[in-house]
């Protein structure tokens, strides 16, 4: 970019909450106690299920809704305090990209990417140099001239990303801005948003209800349910260590993993009376393989166990896997125990008889 790159704004959120009012006179409660806080430059991804308060939580960072109770901030600033000039100087350090992409049909991909640089006033010929940048900065030379109409899914994110990047924002907001496109188109944006989080050090929200997309480009990760933050850290530590069911559930989707029908339909959550089998997850990350763990298991314990599932996940550059096993119940305590004692992480998942 032609002008110098900045860095990016904190986020908090402290104790934020938001009630709306629903139909029948009754509140709806979109968001309780929520504490998060966000550091310059980091991409932290929101991740829940369909009305879990994700774009209330999202859309508080630029004032489109502003808490019932508790402050959220960007670089030092009370977004839902703050009126006229001031929340505007505000909106100008935060831009948005959406699922739809809110582009103007009427508007070539130079006119969308111009038009906050009008609004705010800029002089046209600084308004060419700027838009010409960020054309090449999001991969667009070449279809300056075109219309949204003429422009594939993934070239209108492009556009959208552009646009929201033309005030130099601090923050970037992202509403499920992959949710419309194909995997692999997905991963060409999140590339981009990756690239521009580097360049620029903007920080970057985003709000997903995908564990791909946070694993492919979060930084930090926060798991939202019923209107709480249920689990928030560093994606690796949330991936290897997922303490909420919520998070749990999201991770099985993304990891591959689940356990094989017929032990998932017969299993229960506590040991029976007589012989049984104790269902049991191993995670290790980086440095921990885990062949020569379950080999030494049977060697050195003469404990055997049924590999019912596993795979091997990388978030950033860390690699981290997933095994699912079963093993005689009566052995679990002393399997378990050797496997942590090698750096291994175990957790009971149920009982088969
Ligand atoms: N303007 C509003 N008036 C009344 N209720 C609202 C309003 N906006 C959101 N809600 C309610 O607040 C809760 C959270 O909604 P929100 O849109 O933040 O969830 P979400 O996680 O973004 O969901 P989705 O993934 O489906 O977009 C829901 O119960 C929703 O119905």
């Amino acid at each position: 970019m032609t002008d110098s790159a900045k860095t990016g704004a904190a986020i908090t959120f402290d104790k934020v909450g938001k009630a709306f009012a629903g139909s029948g006179g009754q509140a709806v409660t979109a968001l309780e106690d929520v504490t998060l806080r966000i550091g310059p430059g980091a991409i932290c991804g929101i991740i829940g299920r369909s009305g879990a308060g994700k774009s209330t939580l999202l859309r508080m960072v630029n004032g489109l809704e502003r808490p019932t109770s508790g402050t959220v901030t960007v670089a030092g600033h009370d977004v839902g305090r703050a009126r006229g000039s001031a929340l505007r100087a505000i909106r100008r350090e935060v831009g948005m990209i959406f699922q739809h992409f809110n582009l103007l049909a009427s508007r070539t991909v130079f006119g969308n990417i111009a038009l906050p640089l009008e609004i705010a006033g800029m002089a046209s010929g600084s308004i060419r140099a700027r838009v010409e940048d960020l054309i090449a900065r999001v991969g667009l030379d070449g279809l300056r001239d075109r219309y949204p109409a003429e422009l594939s899914g993934g070239q209108k994110q492009r556009v959208g990303i552009a646009r929201a990047l033309a005030t130099q924002p601090k923050v970037l907001l992202s509403d499920e801005a992959t949710s419309a496109l194909d995997p692999e188109t997905t991963q060409t944006v999140l590339r981009l948003l990756a690239d521009i989080n580097r360049d620029l050090g903007l920080t970057i929200l985003l709000i997903t209800h995908e564990m791909a997309v946070v694993r492919d480009i979060a930084s930090d990760m926060a798991v939202i349910d019923g209107g709480r933050i249920v689990e928030a850290g560093p994606t690796y530590d949330v991936f290897v260590h997922p303490r909420h069911a919520t998070t749990r559930s999201f991770l099985s989707g993304v990891t591959g993993i689940t356990l094989p029908r017929f032990v998932a339909n017969r299993m229960q959550a506590d040991r029976p009376q007589g012989p049984s089998q104790e269902v049991i997850r191993v995670t290790f990350s980086g440095d921990h393989a885990t062949d020569p763990m379950l080999a030494r298991l049977n060697a050195d314990l003469g404990i055997s166990v049924n590999i019912l599932a596993g795979a091997i996940e990388e978030i950033g550059p860390h690699p981290f896997g997933n095994l699912l096993l079963s093993l005689d119940a009566d052995r679990g305590e002393q399997a378990r125990g050797f496997l942590e004692s090698h750096g291994l992480l175990t957790e009971v998942l149920g009982y088969v008889r």
